[in-house]
């Protein structure tokens, strides 16, 4: 086990395209130290969670921290030598350089409704090749991983190789958590927001119909619920100590494909749990095999320990 810098090194003297996803990665993890600092310096952070008065994209209010974070990755991908740049704040790919051998797609600020309550929230980030064009399935990517500011700012990486788990230290260096991440395959935990229990469709109603009625329902087993509100917040805590989470679609208006984002939300975090021995899928496809027809467009989304999304899968055929 080796601190990202190590790492980075290493996987750079692969090849030439290799050196250039260190290089990304390299420019990901200063952004999120900056981040991090920007959120824990009190005269700073005091207007961060202040709407901007435009609405991103998906028509979400843009607060202010989700504007500094994408200007902050936009300039150090620009820095990087990244070809193009994706993000959940900005309508359209940012071109930054012509000859640039990679696409790095971002969820900026993950968690926006967290950033006034002092709860956990990040950055997520997946790396394509450019030769791909922006419209990638997730099968494609590089390198993925999520940043989390929370008690501890964190950060999940995969070059394609398994999971590494990293620690910022008080001088913005990301160093080896000591951890093999491998995420149990079995669990009685689940994640969902049961706020929306009447809008969901009858395969979810009927797997979370069953956790609750516990050892006396058909699953036979006792469970527990978890809900952050933030997907990095519940995806690290899954990593770690096994679990589900699912953000299905409903049927309300604008949820007919659930609420995440594929290319920068599901996508990397899908490759991390594949990665890391589990399993993410929409409910019948596996996450990272869907064709993007749009940058923003949303996908249902179950993760987590392999045999309970098994379970799930098994509730929706
Ligand atoms: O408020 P809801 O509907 O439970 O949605 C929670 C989900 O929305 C998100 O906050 C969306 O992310 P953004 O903050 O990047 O828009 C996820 O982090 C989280 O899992
Ligand atoms: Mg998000
Ligand atoms: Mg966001």
């Amino acid at each position: 086990m080796q601190d990202l810098d190590a790492v980075l090194k290493q996987h750079a003297a692969q090849s030439d395209i290799d050196a250039d996803v260190a290089r990304a990665v390299n420019g990901l993890a200063r952004a999120a130290a900056a981040i991090s600092k920007l959120i824990r310096t009190p005269d700073k952070a005091a207007n961060l969670g202040a709407i901007k008065g435009s609405a991103n994209a998906d028509g979400d209010d843009q607060k202010a921290l989700d504007v500094l974070a994408d200007d902050e990755i936009t300039a150090q991908l620009h820095t990087a030598g990244v070809a193009i740049y994706l993000s959940e704040e900005q309508d359209t790919p940012i071109p930054l350089h012509a000859d640039g051998t990679l696409i790095v797609a971002s969820d900026p600020l993950d968690g926006s409704s967290n950033i006034d309550t002092n709860v956990s929230i990040g950055t997520i980030f997946s790396i394509m090749p450019a030769a791909g064009g922006s419209l990638q399935c997730g099968r494609n990517q590089l390198a993925a991983g999520f940043f989390v500011y929370g008690p501890q700012t964190t950060l999940l990486l995969t070059l394609g190789d398994g999971v590494l788990a990293f620690q910022m230290d008080d001088d913005g260096f990301f160093c080896d958590m000591g951890w093999q991440v491998a995420m149990p395959a079995d669990t009685q935990e689940f994640g969902i927001n049961t706020s929306n229990q009447r809008h969901w469709h009858a395969p979810v109603k009927a797997y979370i119909d069953a956790c609750l009625d516990g050892r006396d329902g058909e699953l036979k087993r006792n469970y527990n619920m978890r809900w952050v509100g933030s997907l990095v917040a519940d995806a690290w805590r899954i990593f770690r100590r096994g679990g589900v989470f699912l953000y299905p679609a409903d049927c309300r208006d604008g949820y007919s494909q659930g609420r995440l984002r594929l290319v920068y939300e599901a996508n990397p975090v899908a490759m991390l749990v594949e990665q890391a021995g589990g399993k993410a899928t929409n409910g019948t496809d596996s996450i990272l095999d869907i064709q993007p027809q749009d940058l923003h467009e949303r996908v249902a989304f179950i993760f987590g320990s392999m045999n309970e999304v098994d379970v799930i899968i098994g509730y929706h055929s």
